[in-house]
């Protein structure tokens, strides 16, 4: 069916009031309510693309004023027109002249450019009836590259050695492709330890969680010390040696207590510890990763990660062993095409974020297609997965003894439950309205 222009944007404040239950919390973020700003685009022919970023509570109406203030550069383009030089549509979103000031590529405006993007790829996969990591999957390296923008990265990857890796990827993806629809994406599980879940909570998900075959298990930490102490006591003995554990601080510390706090949790073998200081500190991190190399502790971050760029100096300074990609942090497909193929060149595994509403549901995508066509590994490999939200998602995410299952549906798994939209809308939504009337 031809795409047509799109006609119509609209934006919605959705908001799940998670914090009443203590979901999500961690050392940082006490109280988050998980929250999208949610894009719907409409084209003259009929079609429509469904796109989100993840934000939280009362930030979510700022959001929504930066993709508003996004509107009038997709009005009135085609997909086509879009879709035949990406690059150029991306470059239009994140320089616009009088825009970009309020970034540029970074904090709540890009949060908006990962929205609309996000809401493209949706319909671009759509109008090509693939779900969004096939439509990647069959696309030629030169397309693929096309859609990236190499400005401020070029010093450390160039577009000739995008497209070197990405044909050396096509080798053997027919297999890979095969083994995923086979066996699915290795996960792990957040859902058993938020910050503010009580130890019974802790020991009633953990039990669950390793009965469903779960392998892999990631603890918040960076409050309490002596909490934390008995906490990933709890959990290791609860998984025992073999198992998987990471701890996420959520970038409670400085850069000396990082690298003391989680000596004090050394032995409790963590793989990695996650944003143990501030996301933009890249030298800190560099600091905290070589302090704890010796303890086998690796560090990863990436969820609040501006762009591209600081991506790359994190993997140029080698401050980071585990890349966290985010399907809604950076712009899009096309950012995220450029991390992980940096991550493949400095030979860093990519270990997605998806704590939040939609996140794994959009993610999934984007880690398929990097096993498949550019990391080619599952070494030390691993996508997270928390158990929240899915019921509002039209086509939620499969996990099948911890793997998250390739989506068949074409698009990009982004489309919401038209009456939980409805229903979680902020203010006046039914939720919202009932929770004010208490
Ligand atoms: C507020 C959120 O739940 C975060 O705690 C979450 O994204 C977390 O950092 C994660 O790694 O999943
Ligand atoms: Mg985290």
């Amino acid at each position: 069916m031809p795409s047509g222009k799109i006609c119509g944007l609209t934006v919605k404040d959705v908001r799940f009031p998670t914090s009443l239950e203590q979901h999500g919390s961690d050392a940082m973020h006490t109280d988050p309510d998980y929250s999208a700003a949610y894009v719907i685009i409409e084209t003259d022919s009929g079609m429509r693309g469904f796109g989100l970023t993840f934000t939280v509570g009362r930030g979510t109406e700022i959001v929504v004023c930066a993709v508003e203030a996004l509107r009038p550069l997709v009005l009135g383009k085609s997909l086509d027109e879009i879709t035949a030089d990406f690059r150029s549509f991306y470059r239009l979103l994140t320089s616009d002249g009088q825009m970009r000031w309020v970034g540029p590529e970074k904090g709540v405006i890009h949060l908006a450019t990962a929205a609309v993007l996000n809401a493209v790829w949706d319909l671009w996969a759509r109008a090509e009836g693939k779900p969004v990591w096939k439509l990647l999957v069959d696309m030629e390296p030169e397309k693929l590259v096309s859609c990236i923008d190499f400005r401020y990265i070029s010093d450390a990857l160039t577009e000739e050695e995008a497209l070197d890796i990405l044909h050396k990827g096509q080798e053997g993806k027919q297999q890979r492709e095969e083994d995923m629809l086979r066996e699915g994406y290795p996960a792990y599980t957040t859902s058993c330890a938020w910050l503010g879940y009580t130890d019974q909570q802790l020991t009633q998900l953990c039990s669950k969680a390793l009965a469903d075959g779960w392998t892999a298990f990631k603890v918040k930490v960076g409050a309490e010390l002596d909490d934390d102490i008995r906490r990933c006591r709890l959990i290791r003995q609860m998984i025992g040696p073999e198992k998987f554990l990471m701890i996420d601080a959520n970038q409670r510390w400085d850069v000396g207590e990082a690298v003391a706090w989680v000596t004090h949790l050394s032995e409790f073998q963590p793989l990695w510890v996650e944003e143990p200081t501030s996301p933009d500190d890249i030298l800190g991190h560099a600091h905290i990763s070589k302090a704890l190399a010796p303890l086998g502790i690796g560090v990863a971050s990436g969820e609040q990660c501006h762009n591209r760029v600081m991506f790359k100096q994190f993997l140029q300074a080698s401050a980071l062993q585990f890349v966290q990609i985010d399907s809604c942090r950076v712009g899009s497909v096309n950012e995220n095409l450029a991390i992980l193929i940096m991550a493949s060149k400095f030979n860093v595994p990519v270990c997605p974020h998806a704590g939040g509403v939609g996140l794994c549901e959009l993610v999934q995508h984007l880690i398929l297609f990097d096993y498949i066509c550019v990391s080619t590994s599952l070494d030390k490999r691993m996508c997270e997965y928390v158990d929240h939200l899915h019921e509002h998602f039209k086509n939620p995410t499969l996990i099948r003894n911890a793997h998250y299952m390739p989506p068949v549906v074409p698009g990009f798994s982004s489309e919401m439950v038209e009456s939980s939209v409805d229903k979680h809308t902020y203010p006046h939504g039914e939720v919202w309205r009932s929770m004010n009337q208490l």
